[in-house]
This record gives C-alpha cells, sequence and structure tokens, in this order.
C-alpha cells in the first residue's frame, strides 16, 4: 500500500521530473493552477505558453477522464508567471494516491508558492444553486477516514513534517482576497463560502449519503482536491480552492434530478469566463517572495 522507494513517487523521482521541465522551458512558475473537470478553459488565460503533454513528461500520470485535457501549460499571467494543469488525477482512475497528488510536489520543486485548485462539485448547501462558486474554508477527507491519505507511508522531511497541521489548509487571506476580487467584478451573486466533502467516486452519491454528508457538515460534495491540498500543505504551499456548483445534489426521494457528468461539464462552459476573471485577478493582487508588479 505504501510507496517504496524507487516507487516512482518519492524525492528524487519529483526532482528529476521538476529538474527536466525547467531545462525545457524558462517559464519559473510562482503560482500553480489545478483545473476542474470542464474548467481546463482557465489554462487558455495564460500568455507565451509552453505546452506539455502528460504524456511526455517523465513520471507524470495519463488524464483518462472526459473534461481533463492532459497537458500542464506553463506561461505567464497579468506577468505573473504561471503553470497550469489542465486536468487532474482522481482516486476513482485507479492511480494510487500517492501518484494522484505527484503534481503537488513537482508544483513545489519548480518552485510554486501558491496552488490555487478547482473543482465541479454537487451542491449539498439547500442554499446553493447549479453556477455557484463556492470558496473552500474547510474540507472532510472521506478517504482519509479510511486510512487513504497521501502522507500516508514513509515521511520524507524534505517535503514536510511528519504530522502536518491541517486547521488551516485553506489561506484566509486568499478567501478574503476572492470575495473582494468578486464582489469587485460583480460576482456577489453567486459566490459562496462553505465546507468541500470528497469521496472517492466514480459513482455519484446515493441519496441517503446526500442527506448524511449535509448532516455531517459539508456543503458540496466531489471527488478531488482534497489529496492535492494535503500535500500541498505538507510541502508549505499557500492553498486556494473553489468549487463550481455544477448540479444539486439530490436529497429528496420525490426528486426526478439525476446527477451526471454532462450537466457537470454544461455548467462549467457556462461558468468559465467568470472564474476566468476571478482567477486571474487574484493571481496579480497575490503577494510572492518576487515582486512582478
Ligand atoms: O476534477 P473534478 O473534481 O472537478 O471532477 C469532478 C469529479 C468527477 O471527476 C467529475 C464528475 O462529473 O467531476
Ligand atoms: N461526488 C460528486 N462529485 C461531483 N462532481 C460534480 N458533481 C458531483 C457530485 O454531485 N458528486
Amino acid at each position: 500500500m505504501f510507496p517504496e522507494q524507487n516507487s516512482g513517487y518519492g524525492y528524487e523521482d519529483c526532482k528529476a521530473t521538476a529538474d527536466w521541465l525547467l531545462t525545457q522551458t524558462d517559464i519559473r512558475p510562482v503560482v500553480g493552477i489545478v483545473c476542474g473537470s470542464g474548467l481546463g478553459g482557465l489554462a487558455d488565460m495564460l500568455k507565451d505558453q509552453v505546452v506539455f503533454n502528460y504524456k511526455d513528461i517523465p513520471n507524470f500520470p495519463q488524464s483518462t477522464v472526459r473534461g481533463h485535457a492532459g497537458q500542464l501549460v506553463f506561461g505567464t499571467l497579468k506577468g505573473r508567471p504561471c503553470v497550469c494543469m489542465q486536468g487532474r488525477f482522481h482516486l476513482y482512475e485507479g492511480y494510487p494516491i500517492q501518484k494522484i497528488t505527484l503534481p503537488m510536489r513537482i508544483f513545489k520543486l519548480l518552485g510554486v508558492e501558491t496552488v490555487m485548485l478547482t473543482n465541479a462539485a454537487g451542491g449539498l448547501n439547500q442554499d446553493y444553486k447549479v453556477g455557484d462558486v463556492m470558496i473552500i474554508k474547510d474540507h472532510i477527507n472521506m478517504p482519509g477516514f479510511a486510512g487513504n491519505n497521501p502522507l500516508a507511508g514513509p515521511n520524507d522531511d524534505r517535503f514536510g513534517v511528519r504530522f502536518p497541521c491541517m486547521s488551516d489548509a485553506y489561506d484566509r487571506e486568499l478567501q478574503q482576497l476572492a470575495m473582494d476580487v468578486g464582489q469587485e467584478l460583480g460576482y456577489s451573486d453567486f459566490l459562496k463560502e462553505g465546507v468541500y466533502c470528497v469521496l472517492g467516486g466514480p459513482s455519484f452519491e446515493t441519496i441517503a449519503e446526500c442527506r448524511m454528508l449535509h448532516r455531517l457538515g459539508a456543503d458540496a460534495v466531489g471527488m478531488s482536491t482534497v489529496h492535492e491540498v494535503i500535500t500541498a500543505r505538507h510541502c508549505g504551499m499557500r492553498v486556494f480552492a473553489l468549487s463550481l456548483i455544477t448540479n444539486q445534489a439530490v436529497m429528496d426521494y420525490e426528486s426526478k434530478e439525476k446527477a451526471n457528468h454532462e450537466e457537470v461539464l454544461q455548467t462549467g462552459r457556462q461558468r468559465a469566463k467568470q472564474l476566468e476573471q476571478l482567477v486571474s485577478a487574484m493571481v496579480t493582487r497575490i503577494e510572492h517572495s518576487q515582486n512582478y508588479a
């Protein structure tokens, strides 16, 4: 279950991949962006792009899900050097959890300081509507309750400590920045803040499961992000994450609604432009160790 040395996920493997990427481009990213299902258009915001197919990057997994293009895009966003994953990996694709999160460690070794993650999620909070954008303030890691945590196994201190704190996983300044920027852009009507719960997928939830998750304090449910957040925090990157509420979780036996991936992708397309505006405006205002003004 745990990665052995030479498993392909260790420090040396991540370093080899990061070093290889750094020989292929002069861009030295300080922001890393992860595109959720149907949100790959975020990568199109980058200027002066250098694009790698995942299949050409040593050690990198392959995207297998529709709506996840499988490209790593380097470029600049309003002058800030960025790297963007156009396609992420999920537990249900069959990858070991350490492989799903490997890109976070590669981000770190590329010099990334801030990670911005996006996902598509089902809304559990009855005040949420399809198309709302939920700024994630906290998470519930259901697979983690069963021991499925990306940090399980030997700890490599070069990345971080054995027992990282998660009560500050989601950077509060960045949450506030998102709210401020969202307000300036006129997005207040569809901006929310809430708790994201990750499940393993790929099946969507039953009605009883949705009711249970809601009672436990989750506002939205999905199949990603949390493993990446844990790994990113472990190695000391700042984290911002948001969910696009692509569908309403079915909570009622009378409902005719059925969760489906088509609706997820369709909602992504409808909100794409506003999400691009929000993320790009935030990127220009995040402070980094170097000044790009
Ligand atoms: O990568 P994300 O979390 O955005 O993808 C969600 C979860 C499933 O992969 C898919 C279901 O439609 O969207
Ligand atoms: N688990 C889960 N993931 C999603 N991704 C987008 N919508 C949903 C949903 O309703 N449930």
